[in-house]
């Protein structure tokens, strides 16, 4: 299988085009090429293949062969692979995902390689069971009249925390952190797991750990599901945004801070729309036995 290893902010995929060949077996292949010690090392896998409601199709699979229905960080690679190995002449195209058709702009370099990527991420979800999110799991569910989760309770391991909910195509859980600890020293190995477990999340749950710098700045670490804690999520960071927000903690437009870099994000909200920017990196290219 040929494949090429590529990163959006240290968030890193093998990539295969699947545009002329298939891959059979790709829950299984994940699994395999993840593995930091036995395979090619990554945070998942992400099959680039054709479409016919748009431009390009991703398919995306997490470390553990789990499928995710977007993936906001390997978009942006999608969107650099197709350019720079012109499977695209457009510097403006649509990817179909398992959580809809996402339009994206490309910015390249003087060596017309794509270096930075603008996605137009859609709307964000709030209402709990579209999430979802179980609110027979929660402590005193308070938001019964518009049914989204904000700044609700939830015990987790025997603690309680403020928890915010939202769906980028995806579902997300954002917990705010004390701002006086460095946020490398969080515990996230051993909290992460069990917010990914708990059964207010059917689905399980991607959950990021924030600490709002000011109005503009959120510092953000995440544990995926199915991948453990990764340097970044780039739907993740959008969720976040959104939650930070509703809870009057910023603006509509801030950058998070993310152990592998940063992401711009803006929640247009006369379109109710999510703009995520931010780069695209091509890190190798290989052949492996699957
Ligand atoms: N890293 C991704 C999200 C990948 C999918 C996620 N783990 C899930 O299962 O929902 C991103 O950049 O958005």
């Amino acid at each position: 299988m040929k494949f090429t290893k590529m990163q959006g902010i240290g968030n890193d995929y093998v990539y295969v085009d699947c545009t002329k060949t298939e891959l059979k077996n790709a829950s299984e292949v994940a699994i395999k090429v993840s593995d930091r010690h036995f395979g090619i090392g990554s945070d998942g896998l992400i099959l680039i293949k054709k479409s016919d409601k748009a431009d390009f199709y991703m398919e995306m699979y997490n470390a553990d062969g789990s499928q995710g229905k977007m993936c906001g960080n390997g978009i942006r690679c999608v969107a650099k692979y197709v350019c720079d190995n012109k499977l695209t002449d457009k510097d403006e195209f649509s990817v179909e995902t398992l959580s809809g058709i996402k339009i994206l702009k490309v910015r390249k370099d003087d060596k017309g390689l794509v270096s930075l990527v603008k996605v137009d991420m859609g709307a964000p979800i709030l209402e709990a069971s579209e999430i979802p999110v179980d609110v027979n799991n929660l402590k005193n569910y308070s938001n019964r009249e518009d049914k989204r989760v904000i700044d609700e309770t939830i015990e987790v391991d025997g603690k309680q925390y403020k928890v915010t909910c939202v769906s980028m195509g995806n579902p997300h859980a954002i917990v705010y952190i004390d701002n006086t600890i460095d946020i490398k020293d969080f515990p996230l190995e051993e909290i992460g797991p069990k917010f990914e477990c708990h059964p207010a999340f059917p689905e399980k749950v991607n959950t990021e750990f924030i600490q709002v710098v000011d109005n503009k700045n959120l510092n953000m670490r995440v544990w995926e599901r199915g991948s453990g804690e990764t340097l970044a999520c780039g739907t993740g960071a959008c969720a976040s945004l959104v939650a930070t927000n509703l809870n009057g903690l910023c603006d509509s437009n801030a950058t998070l801070h993310l152990l592998g870099g940063d992401l711009n994000i803006t929640w247009d909200k006369e379109e109710n729309t999510i703009i995520m920017q931010g780069p695209a990196t091509t890190v190798f290219t290989g052949e492996i036995e699957v």
